[in-house]
C-alpha cells in the first residue's frame, strides 16, 4: 500500500492511499481520516460511500466531515466509486462505468472483470484496514446518492459488520429507478431475479434491520424522481422500522446539502459506535 498524500486536519491526519486490489484487479485509491484519538487508542470507523461521478476525493474535500469525526473520535473512510484505468471497461454516460460502480459485483461482460465493488467494500477493504490502522473493529456506514444506496444495501446484508447506517439522498429502490435499471441490466444482466440483493427497499422488506436508520433528503433535490424517498418512507412506516427520514426544505442534491447535515450524521453514528 502506498501513501499518496497526508495532511494534518483538525488535530488528526487526512491521508490518501493507493493499493493493488485483488478483488477489482486494478490499483484502487481511498481516503482515510484518523482523528486525534487514534494516536492513543483504536477508534471506530465510519464508511462514506460516494455518488455518481465521484472519486474518493469529492466527499473528502467537500463534505466537511473531518471536524465532526475529530470531535467524536471516529475514523472516516472514503473509498472510490469504481475501478479505474485504461484497461477498465467504461461508458461515455456519466452514470455507467467508471465513477458509477453502484457497489455491485458485476456478472456481465465487459464489466465482470473489474467491477466488483460489493466485495471490495464488504471483504477486501475491511481486512486491509484492520491490518494497517488503529481501528477497533466497530464500523458504521453512510453515503450519498448512489453511495447512499451502497450504504443501505451493504449494511442490510452485513449487519455483523456494520452497527449503524445512515444515508444522504440515497437511491432507495434502484430496481424501479432510472438510476438502477440501466446499470443493473448492464452489470447484472436482464434477469431481474438477480437485482434484488442490491435494492435497499427489497432488502429491508426481506431482511429487516435491527437498529434504527437515519436518512436526510433535500426536498428541492433535482433527482427526486430517481431517488424515490417515498418508497422508503412507505416501507419504514409499513414495517414500523425505527428510524428517521427527514425531508429538508430547500436543499438540493449537492455537497452543500451533505455538508449541512454531516454533523448530525457523524454524531448519530458516534452515539451508536461509541456505545459499549
Ligand atoms: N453530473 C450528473 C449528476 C451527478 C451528480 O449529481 N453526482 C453527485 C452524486 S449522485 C455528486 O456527488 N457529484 C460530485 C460533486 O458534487 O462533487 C449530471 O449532470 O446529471
Amino acid at each position: 500500500m502506498d501513501l499518496v498524500t497526508q495532511n494534518q486536519c483538525f488535530g488528526g491526519t487526512q491521508s490518501v492511499y493507493r493499493h493493488a486490489s485483488a478483488v477489482c484487479g486494478v490499483e484502487m485509491t481511498f481516503g482515510l481520516y484518523l482523528p486525534p484519538q487514534a494516536r492513543t487508542r483504536p477508534v471506530p470507523l465510519l464508511w462514506y460511500l460516494s455518488g455518481l461521478t465521484c472519486t474518493h476525493e469529492n466527499a473528502m474535500v467537500k463534505a466537511g466531515l473531518q471536524r465532526h469525526a475529530a470531535e467524536h473520535g471516529l475514523a472516516l473512510l472514503f473509498p472510490d466509486t469504481s475501478p479505474r484505468g485504461e484497461g477498465v471497461a467504461d461508458d461515455e454516460a456519466y452514470d455507467l462505468g467508471q465513477g458509477a460502480g453502484f457497489y455491485v459485483n458485476a456478472t456481465q461482460k465487459p464489466w465482470a472483470q473489474h467491477y466488483r465493488m460489493y466485495d471490495y467494500v464488504v471483504t477486501e477493504l475491511p481486512a486491509l484496514l484492520e491490518a494497517h490502522f488503529p481501528l477497533n473493529g466497530v464500523s458504521g456506514i453512510t453515503g450519498h446518492s448512489m453511495g447512499g444506496h451502497g450504504a443501505l444495501t451493504i449494511a442490510f446484508r452485513n449487519p455483523e459488520r456494520f452497527r449503524s447506517v445512515s444515508a444522504f439522498a440515497p437511491i432507495v429502490n434502484p430496481t424501479r429507478s432510472d438510476w438502477g435499471r440501466k446499470q443493473f441490466s448492464a452489470y447484472l444482466g436482464d434477469d431481474e431475479a438477480h437485482w434484488g440483493k442490491y435494492d435497499a427497499c427489497l432488502l429491508l422488506s426481506e431482511l429487516g434491520w435491527r437498529g434504527d436508520i437515519l436518512i436526510d433528503q433535500g426536498a428541492a433535490d433535482q433527482f427526486l424522481g430517481q431517488l424515490q424517498p417515498e418508497a422508503m418512507a412507505r416501507l419504514m412506516a409499513e414495517r414500523r422500522q425505527p428510524g428517521m427520514l427527514r425531508m429538508q426544505a430547500g436543499y438540493d442534491h449537492s455537497y452543500y446539502f451533505v455538508a449541512s447535515f454531516g454533523e448530525d450524521h457523524v454524531r448519530w453514528h458516534a452515539e451508536r459506535l461509541n456505545a459499549a
